[in-house]
């Protein structure tokens, strides 16, 4: 399974500085989505070009407009680029059409999907490489929450999927029994007293 950093800090600069800190233990380096609000694709291109040996996910989010947004985000050295699993399928189709294009992959973000299950199925016919099964900080931070709900999703949907809801040492096991791809980490890191430190036992801890 592979290790993603979401790096949700609104600084080009702070970015640069936590990828440096966590590369060696991660295989994706996300740019979260209020970091490209704040900063822009920029922000995108200086992380692709400080580690150009890793992939490179652009968090856009995109709702519409999908092949313009991809292609924006693929030229500046995005190397996987989300949609959301809420937009038409016209949208996921027009993204994966600018992956193509590009030789890159469309993610779909399937955060606020009521069935998680058929919507994965249906937009990994549509082209793209993996889902996302996410649930994003509102709604973690929302009374009962639980990774149970995401880590069924996946089991069921058997389509290739990564993992994101506050992803932390004690559920990664979890994430990877489950049959993920990829487990993504962002408070866990970059909250964390010594993000290369939390990094390295996320890494450890799967295999
Ligand atoms: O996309 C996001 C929020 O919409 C986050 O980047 C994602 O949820 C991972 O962060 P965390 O591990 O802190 O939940």
């Amino acid at each position: 399974m592979k290790l993603q950093v979401a790096m949700d800090v609104l600084t080009t600069d702070a970015a640069l500085t936590l990828a440096g800190q966590v590369a060696p233990y991660v295989d994706i380096i996300e740019l979260g989505t209020p970091l490209i609000k704040a900063e822009g694709l920029r922000a995108v291109t200086a992380i692709k070009q400080a580690h150009p040996d890793k992939i490179v996910f652009a968090d856009l989010k995109t709702m519409d407009a999908g092949e313009l947004e991809a292609d924006i985000a693929f030229t500046a050295g995005a190397d996987l680029v989300t949609v959301l699993g809420t937009a038409g399928d016209s949208t996921i189709v027009g993204a994966v059409a600018a992956a193509t294009k590009h030789g890159k992959g469309i993610v779909v973000d399937l955060i606020g999907v009521a069935d998680k299950v058929s919507r994965a199925r249906e937009v990994i016919a549509l082209g793209a490489v993996f889902v996302e099964m996410h649930a994003g900080l509102d709604e973690q931070a929302e009374e009962g929450f639980t990774l149970e709900t995401l880590l069924s999703a996946g089991e069921s949907a058997q389509v290739p999927f990564s993992l994101a809801g506050g992803v932390s040492t004690a559920t990664i096991a979890a994430v990877q029994r489950a049959g993920a791809e990829v487990a993504v980490a962002g408070g866990a890191i970059y909250s964390a007293a010594d993000p290369a430190a939390a990094a390295a036992e996320l890494r450890a801890a799967i295999s």
